[in-house]
């Protein structure tokens, strides 16, 4: 689950408690216009029809726009309280029998209403049982202190309680669902990452071509590199030192180029660079400085036969055209290939190849 997902879920719930709240506003309070006694008419008093329209309105208004956050839920509690208070003051009157059981009655339904919606909401519960509260105390002029006081201060201490330990709850699901969404970032960015070298892997590469090709449409060029003879290097010095050398390559190409070059570990000794926003004549110059940065590391290589004492690299460029980067791919292999057989320790680009007219078979070198 994203924490998106979450506060998606916490939006919702809002909402159903809030249309909860609306509705049993509403079934109450057509309840209370209908008669005590038998032989009584439906008595359609204004305080019971005002909750019923504000009800109605609001259900309309969420019912319409799901996604919008109502702000004003506390106001609409003391707004649904007052009338409540106004709506049992204007009952009470109207009962021939007065025993007080009308204002327990009246009382508890209006707590039922607020605990059952706003259950997490311990303010506007508050401001949403505070009216009717005052006013049947008021009512009951002192009759049933003690009936009056447990009817209050109970469900008040419990909802208070309760509403305590869910927001302690909501807090530690919050959290940790915060903290296992940066867990699974950290693995994520790691899972893109080649360990011996730091760089990207073919993963990360393709995570950030996807974006590089969706917001940037600038020229692009792609260089692929090798490092030459590496299997005498390894078969001579060990393949911990080759290891080493990969390392310290890796570091000089990373060196080379710039920030928003994308520098990929593409298969054992095989790099590939992503040069962004560039023209020809740059993306020529960055790799020469890679092939110079490489060359000046100075690792010894007395096996890099006929080519040099040191390590060195190889490499093919090609641009991206329309936005085709298997084809660049293919296009800088094989300027690599050729680069190659002209000796190693060597740039060539593709479109130097094709004005040479020495474009090869096609080989996979990768
Ligand atoms: N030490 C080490 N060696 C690796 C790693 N990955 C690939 N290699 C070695 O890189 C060597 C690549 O050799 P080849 O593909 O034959 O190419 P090359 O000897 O570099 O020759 P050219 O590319 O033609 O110049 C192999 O010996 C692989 O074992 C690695 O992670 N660490």
């Amino acid at each position: 689950m994203k924490l998106q997902t979450y506060e998606e879920l916490l939006h919702s719930k809002y909402r159903l408690s809030l249309m909860l709240y609306l509705f049993l506003n509403m079934a109450t309070s057509l309840f209370f216009m209908l008669p005590i006694n038998k032989g009584e008419n439906i008595s359609f008093s204004l305080p019971a029809m005002l909750i019923v329209l504000l009800s109605l309105l609001q259900l309309a208004f969420w019912i319409l726009k799901p996604e919008k956050k109502w702000p004003l839920l506390s106001f609409t509690a003391f707004i649904m309280g007052g009338l409540w208070a106004w709506l049992i003051a204007h009952k009470s009157e109207l009962i021939f029998y007065f025993d007080g059981s009308f204002l327990l009655v009246s009382l508890m339904a209006v707590f039922f209403i607020g605990t059952i919606s706003l259950n997490e909401h311990l303010l506007a519960f508050c401001l949403h049982i505070a009216p009717p509260s005052l006013t049947v105390m008021l009512l009951d002029r002192g009759q049933h202190p003690l009936t009056l006081l447990f009817t209050i201060t109970l469900p008040l201490l419990g909802f208070t309680l309760q509403s305590l330990m869910q927001r302690r709850s909501d807090h530690f699901t919050r959290r940790l669902l915060f903290q296992l969404y940066e867990e699974k970032q950290t693995w994520s960015d790691l899972s893109m990452l080649d360990p011996l070298t730091g760089l990207y892997n073919r993963r990360g590469l393709k995570n950030r071509l996807e974006n590089l090709l969706e917001n940037q449409a600038g020229s692009h060029f792609v260089m692929l590199l090798d490092i030459d003879n590496f299997k005498s290097y390894n078969d001579n010095y060990g393949h911990a030192m080759g290891d080493q050398a990969l390392t310290r390559v890796s570091a000089a190409i990373r060196d080379a180029v710039r920030s928003r070059d994308i520098v990929t570990r593409y298969g054992g000794e095989e790099f590939l660079v992503l040069m962004t926003n560039v023209n020809a004549s740059i993306a020529m110059k960055l790799a020469e400085r890679i092939r110079q940065y490489v060359l000046d590391l100075e690792i010894p290589h007395q096996f890099n036969h006929r080519v040099s004492t040191h390590v060195t690299i190889s490499a093919g460029i090609a641009p991206i055209i329309e936005e085709d980067f298997e084809q660049a791919m293919a296009n800088a292999d094989r300027a690599l290939y050729v680069a190659k057989n002209r000796g190693r320790n060597t740039i060539l680009s593709w479109e130097e190849l094709c004005e040479t007219n020495l474009i090869p078979a096609p080989v996979d070198l990768i």
